[in-house]
């Protein structure tokens, strides 16, 4: 079985350490071995960036983005190369795998175009013999902790941006899902950027994360995974007073309204809540259709979801993969239970599959006492529920310690004007289950996270502000 290895200052290491396993969760069987650093290696990734730092920051951003251009060309070429890999280690379906190459590579193309367009200001200063120039530079060392559920975008969404402002890497990806972030490093160094820009370092993510949060040469921590860890980084980070970008849980409603079309709404519905087997942290986990409506809605939504197939994510025409592992089968299954338990019914779905395989659930009559319409479900089950009115929706809508994503169908404009104003979300699916993209500000309010991937706004996470006063 092939065992992989750490890349820090431009070397590949780690065969001598102890290893752990990779395992496909489609077949449960381990496809690799990948070391397990702890906080001398994480030491090593941070003197390895932080001696590259000086000479990239100082480089032009055309200079920078060439270099990107080229990784992107790269990733590019080997994008299905990349997609299997990823099917393999995450289990999503390969359509789905390439389809998150083809967007993480949209982060690259963008950044690589921002980086050149980092603005300045001048401000009219209070004296005739000042002027007051304002400067953006880099924030410095980054350090980068990614989750399993997208293994190769939530690393380009912050490597781009770092490395177009002129800042240098040091990345920890899942452990269940390392072997795409590997092949991305790979292409890296294939596109020649320098040794030391981006290192990656897998182990044991508490000392990993402790070592890089505890020294001052790390300026900036970017983290998208749980809503609990991102609360532990955040703390720690503190004592350093790191820049700090958090892309955390979600609990997304999704709003049908009487005048909606109600096949776009369905088609909405199976978009946002069963891409990667609902394991996204903007899924629909929670349907609210007006009553009016109800029974029509829910035999569409049954039919359509009827119609995804389950099974190994390299198979032709497979919809819907396994789960990442047994707690995220556990926890579906627990959610399901309970929502029976409360007098929920299950109109599709709900049986035990062999392995890692969980049946698309759809439970009717959900209340909001039930575990799934408030607990981040990250499987795919939705629950459906009715609403009388606009203000009663918005309400129980925005009922949550999430703000990440929402979504909202109807057909009435002044209607979806007001409703996406009231919902307490920083991503809005107006009409549209899938808004994510490279061009837009991702992140969101509450405990959802802080700060925002993607488009200019991204940027601006890896920069510092400056201005300098001149007399004369
Ligand atoms: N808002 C967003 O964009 C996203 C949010 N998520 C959220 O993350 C969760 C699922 O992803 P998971 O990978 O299970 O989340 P997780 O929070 O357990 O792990 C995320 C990353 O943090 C690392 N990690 C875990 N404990 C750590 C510690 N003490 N110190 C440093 N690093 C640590 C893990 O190894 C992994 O690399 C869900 O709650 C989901 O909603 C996941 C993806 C995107
Ligand atoms: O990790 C996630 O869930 C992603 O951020 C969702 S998306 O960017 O692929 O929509």
């Amino acid at each position: 079985m092939q065992q992989y290895e750490m890349f820090v200052g431009g070397k590949w290491f780690g065969r001598g350490l102890e290893q752990i396993e990779v395992i496909n969760p489609a077949t449960n069987e381990p496809i690799g071995t990948i070391p397990k650093g702890g906080k001398e290696e994480a030491k090593q990734a941070v003197d390895a960036a932080h001696d590259a730092l000086k000479e990239w920051a100082a480089r032009t951003a055309e200079d920078r983005s060439s270099y990107l251009v080229k990784w992107h060309e790269l990733i590019k070429e080997e994008r299905e190369t990349i997609g299997k890999v990823m099917t393999e280690e995450q289990g999503k379906p390969l359509k789905e795998a390439i389809g998150e190459v083809d967007y993480a590579n949209g982060f690259i193309s963008w950044y690589a175009e921002e980086g050149k367009r980092i603005y300045g200001d001048i401000i009219p200063a209070s004296h005739p013999n000042k002027r007051i120039f304002v400067q953006k530079q880099p924030v410095g060392v980054v350090a980068a902790i990614t989750p399993w559920n997208f293994p190769a975008a939530m690393i380009t969404r912050k490597v781009g941006p770092a490395l177009a402002a002129g800042c240098t890497v040091v990345i920890k990806p899942a452990t269940q899902t390392p072997l795409t972030a590997f092949k991305l490093v790979e292409l890296a160094e294939k596109a020649g950027i320098p040794k030391g820009v981006i290192n990656i370092v897998t182990g044991s993510s508490s000392q990993i994360g402790k070592a890089w949060n505890d020294d001052s040469r790390v300026r900036k921590l970017t983290f998208t995974g749980s809503t609990e860890v991102g609360k532990l980084l955040m703390k720690d980070a503190a004592d350093t007073m790191k820049k700090i970008s958090l892309e955390l849980g979600g609990h997304a409603p999704f709003v049908v309204m009487e005048d909606a079309d109600l096949d776009k709404a369905v088609a909405g519905v199976v978009a946002s809540k069963f891409r990667n087997a609902g394991q996204t942290c903007v899924c629909t986990n929670r349907v609210y259709v007006h009553e009016s409506i109800k029974d029509i809605f829910q035999a569409k939504l049954t039919e359509a979801v009827s119609k995804l197939k389950i099974g190994n994510g390299l198979e032709e025409g497979t919809d819907i993969g396994p789960l990442i592992d047994q707690g995220a089968v556990d926890k579906v299954n627990e959610q399901v239970k309970d929502a029976v338990s409360k007098g929920g019914n299950v109109a599709l779905g709900g049986k035990n599959l062999e392995g890692l395989y969980v049946e698309p659930t759809i439970v009717l009559d959900a209340t909001d006492d039930m575990l799934c319409m408030y607990e981040e479900t990250f499987g795919p089950l939705v629950p459906v529920t009715t609403f009388k009115d606009e203000e009663e929706v918005i309400e129980r809508a925005n009922n949550s310690p999430f703000g990440l994503a929402a979504y909202v169908f109807t057909e009435n404009i002044g209607r979806a004007i007001r409703i996406s104003a009231a919902l307490e979300y920083g991503i809005v699916g107006l009409n549209d289950g899938a808004p994510s993209t490279p061009q837009a500000p991702f992140g969101g309010f509450k405990e959802s996270g802080l700060g925002r991937e993607g488009g200019y706004y991204g940027i601006e996470e890896f920069l510092e502000t400056k201005y300098i006063s001149l007399a004369f």
